[in-house]
């Protein structure tokens, strides 16, 4: 019996990549920054389980230096490296298809960093067929910043809050009793369609609650996002007969190409514990694709240092109960689809270096080094499940 498991921490950088420069991230580093956060503020970081399997090392692979409050050398328990990416986006897409095996060599259509930054004739025709009376924000804003800054006026006058981000996207963020949560769905349909000529990848549905100047965003995010390509692990396992189970907004990000079945989590730890389950359940052939949203989303996009470095130590703390439920011929691989810097300046992506942890009962630990594509995950995962292999990546094991 042969089953995979791809477990994602949504933009969990071990340190800046050689091209880094091109992106204005020279120096970053996720892991790195939050460890010596951790370690100046006299609580340095702790998890034994990952340190174990040989996060540690594979982050002083990536980036040459030891991170804060982590002294193991050897001994490790996983087959460690990291991975540096071939596409030229640092956006959550781009990472995921190149680890399944697609990466993006063409470029993603970006909206500028001016004031509007949306084309004239994209928003006027979207106010028309969305029916709105016109548009709050047009600009590079952080969601949970800009709702708080146009929350009142959108409410008062039902102008829906338009942004965007270093990444390929447009973001329409409106409140969802005052506007409606359908509305802005079927607005963000029309927007999907807009944005085709422009390449856009997403169009994201950012529904919020609240009033009076304070308003935070629920759960029902959804994405609307272009479909990857070229065929990608997921449809090749799929095609294979093997049950691909896609956790928290995987299916989203492949447009559900290649998915048999979803399965939801309000955060991180919901999304765990529907692992477990999924764990128990999985069948011979299946590939459980999870990724765990709260890094990106919750703190390395809002610069939350403490934020990310507790929410490290949740995942940490809770894989043992993942790794009691392994069975002969499972393989995992812990990983992810760029860095965000939560000590950064802005609130963007950072281009670094990703980890790549495989373990389970047969895998030989051992170190890696640096893969030169993310395609190297999928491989591998493509090899262990015997399915056919992708056009991109080498089997590491
Ligand atoms: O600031 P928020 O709305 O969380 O936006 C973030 O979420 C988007 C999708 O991942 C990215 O474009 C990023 O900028
Ligand atoms: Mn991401
Ligand atoms: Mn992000």
């Amino acid at each position: 019996m042969k089953r995979a498991f791809i477990l994602l921490l949504d933009s969990f950088g071990l340190g800046a990549t050689p091209d880094a420069a091109k992106y204005n991230d020279s120096g970053a580093n996720t892991f790195g920054h939050i460890a010596a956060w951790a370690a100046k503020a006299g609580t340095p970081m702790n998890m034994p389980t990952l340190e174990k399997l040989g996060l540690a090392a594979a982050a002083h692979t990536a980036c040459g230096r030891w991170a804060d409050g982590f002294s193991q050398r050897d001994g490790f328990t996983a087959a460690y490296g990291a991975a540096r990416e071939r596409s030229t986006g640092k956006d959550t897409q781009s990472g995921h298809w190149e680890i399944a095996g697609v990466p993006v060599e063409f470029d993603w259509g970006y909206f500028p960093r001016t004031v509007p930054s949306f084309p004239a004739e994209l928003t006027a025709r979207l106010r028309e067929l969305g029916n709105v009376p016109g548009f709050l924000g047009d600009c590079h804003a952080s969601g949970t910043e800009i709702i708080n800054k146009h929350g009142d006026e959108h409410v008062a006058t039902g102008k829906p809050i338009i942004y965007t981000s270093a990444d390929s996207v447009l973001q329409i963020a409106a409140h969802e009793e005052s506007f409606g949560l359908e509305r802005l769905y079927e607005l963000c349909e029309i927007a999907f369609k807009l944005v085709e000529p422009y390449n856009i990848g997403r169009v994201i549905a950012r529904p919020f609650v609240g009033a009076n100047g304070k308003y935070t965003r629920t759960t029902n995010r959804h994405d609307y996002a272009v479909a990857p390509p070229a065929p990608t692990l997921l449809d090749h396992v799929k095609n294979g007969g093997g049950e691909v189970i896609a956790l928290g907004k995987i299916s989203d990000i492949f447009a559900a190409q290649g998915v048999s079945r979803v399965v939801k989590g309000a955060d991180n730890m919901a999304l765990f514990d529907a692992l477990l389950k999924v764990a128990d359940e999985a069948g011979d052939g299946a590939l459980t694709f999870v990724n765990f949203v709260d890094f990106d989303q919750a703190f390395g996009h809002r610069r939350d240092v403490a934020g990310y470095s507790n929410a490290l130590h949740e995942m940490d703390a809770r894989l043992p109960e993942f790794m009691a439920k392994l069975r002969e011929g499972d393989l995992v691989v812990v990983t992810a689809d760029h860095g965000c810097d939560p000590t950064w300046t802005g609130s963007d992506h950072t281009r670094e270096h990703i980890p790549m942890i495989f373990f389970g009962p047969g895998v030989q630990p051992r170190a890696l080094g640096i893969s030169d594509t993310f395609s190297d995950i999928g491989q591998t995962v493509a090899h262990h499940l015997g399915v056919q292999p992708l056009s991109n990546g080498t089997n590491l094991l």
